[in-house]
């Protein structure tokens, strides 16, 4: 079952100048800022948090993450919206039911939790990721 929304994501050139800003703009304390880097998905993340929800800032770690390919063709801007849910495979299961096709297999995203995405072509242009709520 989808919980909430867990993260807003944003794709950055620079994850340094972007996190200024937004640390500026919310006005977050340090502790409320956790970064880190996933090499499956070629990126480093920085995530504020804003009482339930979070912030994702996301900057490649090379040319062949999708967040570069992103950039190169819109440069900085919203990537993706992502919902916690409570059992990943119990989810593609019932999107499966819906006729809505993941992309590929649960995988590991940050923090360890398992995540999926749907292409936006199925979802009206918005890319949406779902991440296993952890216990
Ligand atoms: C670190 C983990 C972290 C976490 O939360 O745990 C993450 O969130 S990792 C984030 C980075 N990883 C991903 O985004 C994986 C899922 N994304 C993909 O598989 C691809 O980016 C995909 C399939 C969405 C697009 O890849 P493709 O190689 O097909 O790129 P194209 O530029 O050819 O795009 C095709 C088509 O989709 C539109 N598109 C691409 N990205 C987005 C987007 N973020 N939002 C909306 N639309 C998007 C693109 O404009 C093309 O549309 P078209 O009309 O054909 O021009
Ligand atoms: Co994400």
């Amino acid at each position: 079952m989808i919980k909430k929304i867990d993260h807003i994501a944003i794709a950055v050139q620079n994850l340094e100048s972007a996190l200024e800003t937004f640390r500026n703009v919310l006005g977050c304390a340090r502790e409320a800022i956790r970064i880190e880097e996933v090499p499956s998905e070629n990126v480093r993340v920085a995530f504020i948090s804003i009482g339930e929800t979070k912030i994702e800032l996301l900057e490649p770690m090379s040319n062949e993450s999708a967040i570069a390919k992103f950039l190169a063709k819109n440069g900085d801007g919203m990537h993706h919206i992502a919902f916690e849910t409570d059992d990943i495979e119990k989810e593609t299961e019932r999107l499966r039911s819906v006729n809505i096709n993941p992309l590929g297999l649960p995988k590991e995203g940050a923090g360890g939790k398992k995540i999926m995405f749907l292409h936006p072509k199925e979802t009206n242009r918005v890319l949406l990721e779902f991440a296993q709520k952890q216990h």
